[in-house]
């Protein structure tokens, strides 16, 4: 496997306060790790430091894809946010493919109509973010990421406003995806079970600051469904191996 990801020794400091206190990670091509932390433990700083969000003055190490630096926003990396983050006056066929206009770059016009279809989106199409379901605000932002076709993916809890039904429709879609279209890939998420059901990997931060726990290789292999991942002779033990890890992490900060 090659390397696609490297963070090392990343530290974030806000208004003096340690955020994240050299935390280092290497994650290879097509990997797609989850990581999970109990609340306010550096999560998202994380994310957001990978994604070339955060002012350079408040973080320094070293963030590299494919052996160039991570400092700013580009178009190699994409991120789907929690709260959709759809621009409210454009259509989910003008919000999907705002990134690439923005970038310059030919209308991927087959990808789209394929993401339309398997985010079953293309009857909504012409509708704006008011007029769609939490599902279909999100299916839209995950298509919007995906037609950049980027070198890495970075998911910030994208499912956490759905209702239970849709987010596990949607751990399938995604997992599909993924599958279908391997990918460099964080999710950052609450759920210990969508962490297990989506993972080749999953790292387990306490804090704050934050700080690595744990950092796991799944015993459950690809292809991964619900039913196959609940029903697999690992999961239980994976499961209380994480919870402890979190309960550790948590007592430590
Ligand atoms: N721009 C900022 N300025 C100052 N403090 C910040 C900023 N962004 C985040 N923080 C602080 O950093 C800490 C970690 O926040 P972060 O959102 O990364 O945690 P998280 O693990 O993602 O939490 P949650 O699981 O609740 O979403 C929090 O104490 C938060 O208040």
């Amino acid at each position: 496997m090659t390397q696609s990801l490297c963070v090392e020794d990343v530290h974030v400091t806000f208004k003096n306060t340690c955020i994240i206190d050299g935390l280092s990670l290497s994650v290879d091509d097509d990997e797609f790790v989850s990581i999970v932390g109990t609340s306010g433990c550096g999560k998202t700083t994380f994310l957001r430091a990978l994604g070339g969000l955060l002012p350079n003055s408040a973080r320094i190490g070293r963030t590299e894809l494919h052996g160039s630096a991570l400092q700013a926003p580009e178009p190699r990396v994409a991120m789907v946010f929690q709260h959709f983050g759809l621009f409210p006056w454009k259509t989910v066929e003008e919000n999907i493919l705002y990134g690439v206009r923005v970038q310059g770059r030919t209308e991927p016009r087959e990808r789209m109509e394929r993401l339309l279809e398997v985010m079953h989106l293309g009857h909504a199409r012409k509708k704006y973010p008011r007029q769609l379901s939490g599902g279909m605000k999100q299916r839209t932002g995950i298509a919007r990421a995906l037609v950049l076709e980027p070198e890495l993916l970075l998911l910030d809890e994208p499912l956490s406003a759905v209702d239970a039904i849709t987010r596990e429709v949607m751990q399938q879609e995604v997992i599909e995806l993924i599958e279908a279209e391997p990918r460099t890939a964080l999710l950052v998420t609450h759920d210990l079970d969508e962490a297990i059901i989506m993972s080749d990997r999953i790292v387990v931060l306490g804090g704050p600051p934050a700080h690595v726990v744990l950092d796991i290789r799944s015993p459950i292999e690809r292809p991964r469904t619900l039913e196959t991942v609940r029903s697999h002779p690992e999961y239980l033990g994976l499961r209380r191996r994480l919870w402890g890890a979190l309960e550790s992490g948590r007592a430590a900060a």
